[in-house]
């Protein structure tokens, strides 16, 4: 058992009962105090995660997606890898109405959606989110996880018609964001989050249903064994990634072991394994979404004090005619570079 600042963290093995963190206890008065109208996001925002957490592993989930006919949904002309699955609008569903609830957001911008949703002239925050990550792989109960993004409203923008204030407070730098994280849904639900100082995660105690402090402060071990990514791609990939992962493989690079590969095509569980062991994780194609991926797991890993590499974020360049769904970039997170 640990202590921060006077709280008891728990572990996962531990139970929700009185003296352990929760992460309202964190982000109240008593703990790191992101301030009141954050807290009340926060409350808002990790219910809605709970509810997804219930419905990804409820056996009613298909018939769920069937009986609502919504499987074509608000995307029924997006084709392909981009069709929207059924889960994953319900999610997004879920998100946008607690966070209306809350009073708290300004905009809401969703890879789920075409263009992001005003909500409330006076809400002080702007929320980027992919509310159901790895989607495609939920049949096979794989992991799947929620990405958010937290930024201010532009209170500079105001005066800008409804459609071109939501799109430009959307589109600001993943460098002015204010907090990020991610919830993953897998054997344990955990979310896990940085509201600027640190990266925490917390486990949610299905008994309480209060999410418990369990990783403060995360450290990356510094030199992973692994690394993360579609390796099918391999003669796709520039020449000196070829040669590093050829390297690392061989046990011939800085650290004499032969790495091993783990891939599990879901960007949540790929990331959250990469923070508790380390290694590295990427995904070298032009596919990741800057908005409502990178940018916000970019921030976790900068307040880790990690290297992140993205490229192609010539993409993020405002445009009117583009869609937001559209900038996207390479992405790749070093935990060490010993190539
Ligand atoms: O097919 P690749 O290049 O391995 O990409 C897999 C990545 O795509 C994702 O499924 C995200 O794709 P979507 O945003 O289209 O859902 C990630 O979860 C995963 O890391």
């Amino acid at each position: 058992m640990d202590f921060l600042g006077g709280f008891r963290v728990g572990s996962q093995m531990g139970g929700g009962e009185n003296g352990f963190c929760t992460l309202m206890d964190y982000v109240g008065k008593g703990g790191e105090n992101v301030g009141d109208d954050l807290v009340v996001l926060f409350g808002h925002l990790q219910y809605a995660c709970k509810r997804i957490a219930a419905l990804v592993a409820s056996p009613f989930n298909s018939s769920l997606s069937k009986s609502t006919g919504i499987a074509g949904g608000s995307g029924g002309s997006i084709s392909g890898r981009d069709a929207p699955k059924p889960l994953d609008i319900v999610s997004n569903e879920i998100i946008l109405s607690s966070l209306q609830n809350s009073g708290k957001v300004a905009v809401f911008a969703s890879e789920e959606d075409d263009a992001p949703v005003w909500i409330a002239d006076d809400g002080p925050f702007v929320v980027v989110t992919d509310p159901l990550d790895g989607s495609r792989n939920i049949d096979a109960s794989i992991p799947t996880g929620t990405i958010f993004g937290i930024y201010n409203r532009l209170e500079e923008l105001d005066h800008l018609p409804v459609e071109e204030k939501a799109m430009l407070n959307s589109l600001q730098s993943g460098a002015k964001l204010i907090a990020a994280g991610y919830v993953l849904y897998s054997s344990a639900t955990i979310l896990c989050a940085s509201f600027g100082s640190g990266t925490h995660a917390f486990t949610l105690d299905h008994s309480t249903g209060d999410f418990i402090l369990t990783h403060p402060s995360i450290k990356i071990p510094p030199r992973g064994q692994i690394y993360s990514v579609n390796d099918a791609r391999y003669f796709d990939w520039p020449e000196g990634l070829r040669r590093y992962i050829d390297t690392v493989r061989q046990g011939k690079g800085k650290y004499p072991k032969k790495y091993s590969a783990r891939y599990i095509c879901s960007l949540v569980a790929d990331f959250h394994r990469t923070l508790m062991y380390g290694g590295v994780a990427m995904n070298p194609r032009d596919h990741l979404r800057l908005v409502y991926e990178a940018n916000p797991l970019s921030f976790l890993w900068s307040k880790l004090g990690v290297e992140v590499l993205m490229e192609k974020v010539e993409f993020y360049q405002f445009s009117r005619s583009s869609c937001i769904k559209d900038f996207r970039c390479f992405w790749g997170v070093w935990m060490i570079w010993q190539s």
